[in-house]
């Protein structure tokens, strides 16, 4: 079984993502952010570095898809190779932050890597709205993501809707969390877990 929990920066993906992985005794793959070697220079200068932190994103990722296939384990993963590619990369290329010949040099390795890739069981799409997502940020505290904007978070947000609404690769769950306290409250965990079961009915 593969889970996946994808949605915007601070959506609350990592902790649900531990939570899911204790409660089932899963294993959960995590992405790479504290020795990411690119993440904070990008947020300085995201025009510099927009091309390499993205490949690096891209190899990260594609090192836990393989890990997927080949471990035969159940996998909670943080966060997709998908999202990197059509919400990201995108809106780096969109916002002029990364290069037209750039971004094509990336798209045509993620077409190559994305034949390995296979969709997860199912999908948890975590939706939130951006003065949510600020407040989350803030309360992680991580400093380099003090310059994260308001656009370039409601145009990632603008991503998502559009990816999450076309999406048909496997089972999808969408779950509005700004009126969830899944951290604090049992009971609303309890209703994330009711409706991941009803998803997944027949695969426990
Ligand atoms: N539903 C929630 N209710 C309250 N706090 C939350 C919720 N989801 C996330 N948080 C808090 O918001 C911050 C960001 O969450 P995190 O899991 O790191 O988000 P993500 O991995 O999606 O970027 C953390 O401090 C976390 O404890
Ligand atoms: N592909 C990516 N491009 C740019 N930034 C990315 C990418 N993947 C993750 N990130 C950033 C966003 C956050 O600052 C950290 C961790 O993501 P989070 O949504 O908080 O788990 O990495």
């Amino acid at each position: 079984m593969h889970i996946a929990v994808t949605g915007n920066i601070g959506a609350g993906k990592t902790t649900l993502t531990t939570m899911l992985a204790k409660h089932y005794g899963w294993d959960a793959q995590f992405e790479d952010v504290d020795h990411n070697p690119y993440l904070e220079d990008f947020y300085a200068d995201m025009s510099k570095w927009s091309f390499a932190l993205q490949i690096y994103f891209l190899g990260s990722r594609f090192r836990q898809v393989k890990e997927i296939r080949e471990s035969g384990k159940n996998i909670i993963q943080d966060r997709t190779i998908y999202e990197d590619a059509h919400i990201f990369a995108e809106n780096l290329n969109d916002m002029k932050l990364l290069s037209d010949r750039d971004f094509n040099n990336y798209i045509s390795v993620f077409g190559l890597m994305k034949s390995f890739v296979s969709a997860p069981d199912l999908l948890i799409y975590l939706k939130s709205d951006v003065p949510n997502l600020v407040k989350k940020i803030y309360k992680r505290g991580r400093e380099y993501e003090a310059s994260i904007s308001i656009e370039y978070l409601s145009k990632l947000n603008q991503k998502y809707e559009k990816w999450i609404s076309e999406y048909t690769e496997g089972k999808l769950l969408v779950i509005e969390v700004d009126d969830l306290d899944f951290v604090e409250k049992p009971e609303d965990f309890g209703f994330i877990l009711e409706k991941i079961e009803a998803e997944l009915n027949g695969l426990f």
